[in-house]
């Protein structure tokens, strides 16, 4: 359980754009960014080490959303057009018949340098989680470079956030550096439509507020976070009271999951947080109109044994990361699909 906070600690990672960052720097960041973990698990990061900003990310994301809906569903997962291959990668269009509380679309990438050889035994499962990624053609969408260089920027960042934690944690600095081979970390484009102006009038019977994300803690490791300035973003404190993250200029959010928060012995906390709807707009279908927002997960490689403190156990991420997906509404079953494993390859 986080902390009674009312508002999200602000951390300055600014040191880290340096090329070498002294060892009394990196302990002092270190420190800074256990206590934050160990009591809200959520934090602003200003002074990010990345050469993009958001009006660039997000107008990247806003390009892609506004392709004509065919050519996105071009890019559908395999439960949205059976006749697709890809199974984990790729788009996920808004689900109408699933809640109203979780109304969004999302393209979502892996890492674009991966091994995708045969010595990987995501191919005898439903879900490929290690598939290629899939992009619109370069005619109708121009950034695929320009994201996937994102992608990497934001794995590099992520990577030493991990060893500040390593460190703050006690363990070597090598407690990590397995958990980035063949790494499987997502970043998710995400749009929130607007919903019509009577559907925000009236939420359901005993609910108070219109959400478009629904409470959740993160699976993995650690979330670093774009949001617009929409806002809606609110993260449950130990009183049991949302406490909005508005967006702050320059800054990206980050948390922490649920796995990270086991493997260190629950000293850091993934705490619970939930989206607003946006607000209403009278054109509810115009994709410009909405929240956007990108969150980048970094997880492990499928094969990777995480160690978990104060437990005999490990665990496998790839196991780990199939458990959790069948409670994710994006993969839900009424939504196509079955994370099992086949019988047959
Ligand atoms: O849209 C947001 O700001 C948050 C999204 C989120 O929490 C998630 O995708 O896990
Ligand atoms: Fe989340």
């Amino acid at each position: 359980m986080s902390t009674k906070f009312s508002s999200l600690p602000v951390v300055d990672v600014g040191a880290l754009k340096a090329a070498e960052v002294s060892s009394e720097v990196n302990a002092e960041l270190s420190q800074n960014l256990y206590h934050v973990f160990a009591t809200t698990g959520f934090a602003y990061l200003v002074n990010v080490p990345l050469s993009f900003d958001h009006d660039e990310i997000f107008d990247l994301s806003r390009e892609f959303f506004t392709l004509p809906q065919d050519q996105k569903m071009r890019l559908a997962k395999k439960s949205f057009r059976p006749s697709h291959s890809n199974t984990y990668r790729g788009y996920f269009p808004t689900q109408l018949h699933l809640t109203p509380d979780n109304l969004k679309e999302g393209f979502e990438i892996g890492n674009p340098t991966a091994n995708h050889g045969p010595h990987n035994t995501a191919k005898t499962q439903k879900i490929n989680l290690s598939e290629t990624n899939v992009w619109p053609d370069a005619t109708v969408f121009s950034k695929q470079q320009r994201l996937e260089q994102m992608y990497n920027e934001l794995q590099d960042l992520s990577s030493k956030l991990l060893s500040l934690l390593a460190t703050s944690l006690g363990k070597d600095s090598d407690f990590v550096s397995s958990w980035l081979d063949d790494s499987l970390s997502t970043l998710r484009l995400l749009h929130y439509p607007p919903v019509p102006q009577a559907a925000t009038q009236q939420p359901e019977q005993g609910e108070s507020v219109r959400l478009s994300c629904t409470p959740h803690t993160d699976s993995g490791i650690l979330t670093l976070l774009h949001q617009d300035a929409t806002g809606g973003l609110e993260v449950l404190n130990a009183a049991g009271e949302w406490i909005p993250a508005p967006y702050i200029s320059g800054s990206i959010v980050v948390n922490i999951g649920d796995l990270m928060a086991r493997v260190s012995g629950s000293r850091f906390k993934a705490t619970m947080h939930r989206v607003r709807a946006p607000p209403p707009n009278p054109n509810s279908t115009d994709p410009r109109f909405g929240r956007f927002s990108i969150p980048f997960f970094f997880e492990p490689g499928e094969n990777c044994v995480l160690p978990v403190e104060g437990e005999e156990g490990e665990v496998v991420y790839g196991e780990w990361v199939r458990k959790k997906m069948s409670t994710f509404v994006e993969f839900q079953e009424d939504s196509g699909y079955d994370t099992g494993t086949t019988e047959e390859m």
